[in-house]
């Protein structure tokens, strides 16, 4: 493999600087933001910003701080993220807090490294493993996948208040569990590959044994903890699977690397009809792509479609909007999942963008007789009226 100083051997891991989670851990935040700085900014859509402005008011008081609150736009596009970074600047805040789902936190780190300031992270919903990573999810004004967008650090601090967690819809919960138990599927792609994770190094054993980590106890305890959350209950099974799709499957995913569930989902995003589902909804078709890509086990190709549609995840191009798309409309999705710079091709084997197509197009009939078993009958389209 050529000079043994080169970047390819080395292997690297990367993790944010604290993590917190529990019942109630919203109400620690001003304590633990006054470690980072004294004027904080805080990122929030007005639906998040309804649900935490008395605990995080009050907690800011506690320790001292000013608090600021800042409007997310709720698209994470380049320009949202500039027109952040400049509040920063103009307000002198010398540290920015992501409060919210991926979107919002993602928005918060670019603010944050556009300006020359720490992000924290303050997680409300478990819905992605947004909330640990050293990267954001770039899109379009329209909502397509542009790039990611890598920093040098993580975030120093990440908040998940499991309360909030339980008391948001059950949607997101399972959402992130979609996004989590692909975390393992990608992560044993690039250990076979010796390919690249996230952060430019090849994984090292904890990273891909962590994603394995998120996987078993996502198997063991998402049930229950939906079910759980479905009452607002926070349980042990409800802190694990938080644990799980936050920071097990944030250090899995970032370190094990990333292989064809994300890039199908990157793909996925490139066509309107998708739109209405969350990240962790369009992975889940991703996952099911890559596994009938690698030709895995049918055993273990069915198991999976019949638990993810047990979750509550799609498991058709159906639920997708894409039950009667054409091979045109499918080869934009392939074509964006297979560009050059995409993850799909961390995967330990040679493929067209035909397999692709054709892998994609098979998970409607595993997903369907998944359903079946799971005796949750037809798939049903997305109302686009
Ligand atoms: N940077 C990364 O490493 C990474 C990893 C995975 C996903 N992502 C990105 O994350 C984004 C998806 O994040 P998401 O699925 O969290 O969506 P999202 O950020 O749009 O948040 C979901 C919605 O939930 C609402 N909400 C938040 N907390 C709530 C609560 N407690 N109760 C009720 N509603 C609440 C918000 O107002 C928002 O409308 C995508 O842009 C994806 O690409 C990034
Ligand atoms: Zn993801």
């Amino acid at each position: 493999m050529g000079d043994d100083n080169q970047g390819p051997t080395l292997r690297i891991f990367a993790s944010p600087g604290r993590y917190v989670q529990g019942r109630g851990a919203l109400a620690r935040l001003g304590e633990l933001v006054a470690d980072h700085g004294s004027r904080p900014l805080v990122l929030a859509d007005d639906v998040v910003r309804g649900l935490t402005e008395q605990v995080v008011t009050d907690s800011f008081r506690e320790a001292g701080l000013p608090l600021v609150f800042e409007r997310f736009g709720g698209v994470p596009t380049r320009a949202e993220a500039a027109r952040v970074a400049a509040v920063i600047g103009d307000g002198g805040h010398d540290v920015v807090i992501g409060l919210g789902g991926g979107t919002a936190i993602d928005t918060a780190k670019a603010a944050g490294d556009d300006s020359g300031v720490p992000w924290v992270s303050a997680a409300t919903v478990a819905s992605t493993d947004a909330p640990t990573s050293a990267l954001s999810v770039v899109y379009t004004e329209s909502g397509a996948f542009e790039s990611y967008r890598f920093y040098d650090r993580n975030p120093a601090l990440v908040v998940v208040d499991t309360q909030l967690v339980a008391e948001a819809p059950t949607r997101f919960l399972a959402a992130g569990v979609g996004d989590a138990l692909a975390t393992w599927i990608e992560a044993r792609a690039v250990r076979d590959a010796h390919s690249h994770n996230m952060v430019g190094g090849l994984p090292t054993r904890s990273g891909t044994t962590l994603a394995r980590l998120s996987w078993d106890i996502l198997w063991e305890s998402a049930l229950p903890a939906l079910e759980a959350v479905d009452r607002n209950l926070v349980t042990p099974a409800v802190e694990a699977v938080v644990e799980a799709n936050t920071l097990l499957s944030g250090l899995g995913f970032e370190s094990g690397g990333l292989a064809a569930a994300h890039a199908v989902h990157d793909g996925l995003t490139a066509v309107d009809q998708t739109h209405h589902l969350a990240h962790g909804e369009k992975v889940n078709i991703g996952s099911l792509t890559q596994l009938l890509m690698e030709g895995a086990p049918t055993s273990e190709v069915d198991a999976f479609a019949e638990f993810t549609a047990r979750v509550g995840l799609p498991t058709t191009l159906t639920e997708a909007g894409l039950g009667d798309a054409d091979d045109a409309t499918l080869d934009r999705v392939v074509a964006a999942a297979t560009a050059p710079e995409e993850t799909i091709h961390n995967l330990p084997f040679a493929f067209t963008p035909r397999d692709v197509r054709d892998a994609l197009r098979a998970v409607e009939g595993v997903g369907r007789r998944a359903r079946a078993r799971a005796g949750l009958g037809e798939p049903s389209a997305p109302d686009h009226g």
